[in-house]
């Protein structure tokens, strides 16, 4: 289990993500809603250890990471895909790929992941020699998660995923987040999309300037009269 227990983040006097506590079993899909500047990616980049937390802790498996640099937070089988993504443009989709592999508990298998990776996005398969700076949107975002799969994580942690992509191309996005779910991989999604993140979740938490003001399944977020006026327009 990804603990987060009493989760503080401060940059300078603003405190943007105050004590936030939940956690995320392995196989299952959480989501985190929140608008513009809420400080869904500050949680995100305190879990992987690339902002410092002011206070609370991050516990996997019983085990606390806080403090530990965001190179060896990977080697515990935690991986970021970054808003932007964080793909090198000027390296192929293969080597992008390889360096995912990085972890001392990914090397050994590399190959085999990434045939995984290839069964989850074909394209890739197809592409595996192109640049990515010549690559869609949507192809570079495959790229990023695809990396991240590379280090064999137990938690995928995805910020914003469907960011700049069209409604189509975040639907495919989903449905392969949710076979790389199925292999026993626990996701946290931080998102502004909440029609589509919340059908592919199983839970969800509502965060408002810093602090956790709603939970619930997927479903009963989705038909929560607060959740439909902050984010869905009050509509059906
Ligand atoms: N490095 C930083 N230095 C100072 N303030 C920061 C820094 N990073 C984020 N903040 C501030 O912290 C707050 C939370 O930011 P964060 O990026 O976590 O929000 P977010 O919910 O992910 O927003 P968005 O959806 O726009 O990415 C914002 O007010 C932001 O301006």
């Amino acid at each position: 289990m990804l603990e987060l227990k009493n989760l503080t983040v401060r940059y300078g006097k603003h405190l943007a993500v105050d004590g936030v506590s939940f956690s995320v079993t392995k196989g299952e899909a959480v989501v985190v809603l929140g608008a513009n500047g809420a400080g869904k990616s500050s949680i995100l980049k305190a879990v992987a250890g690339t902002v410092a937390l002011s206070d609370g802790s991050v516990v996997l498996g019983g085990e606390t990471l806080t403090g530990i640099p965001a190179h060896k937070v990977t080697n515990h089988g935690i991986a970021l895909v970054p808003e932007g993504r964080g793909v090198i443009g000027r390296m192929t989709v293969e080597e992008n790929l390889r360096l995912g592999a990085t972890p001392q508990r990914a090397r050994a298998s590399e190959d085999d992941t990434m045939a995984q990776v290839f069964e989850i996005f074909p394209r890739l398969k197809e592409r595996r020699s192109q640049f990515v700076h010549t690559m869609s949107g949507g192809e570079q975002q495959m790229v990023a998660v695809g990396r991240a799969m590379m280090s064999k994580p137990d938690y995928l942690l995805l910020d914003e995923p469907s960011l700049g992509l069209a409604p189509i191309v975040v639907g495919d996005m989903f449905k392969a987040l949710a076979r790389v779910r199925e292999t026993g991989v626990g996701l946290l999604i931080v998102e502004q999309n909440v029609r589509i993140s919340l059908r592919h979740a199983d839970r969800g938490y509502l965060l408002e300037a810093g602090r956790i003001t709603g939970s619930g399944t997927s479903e009963e977020l989705m038909n929560d009269a607060a959740v439909r006026q902050a984010f869905l327009g009050g509509d059906t």
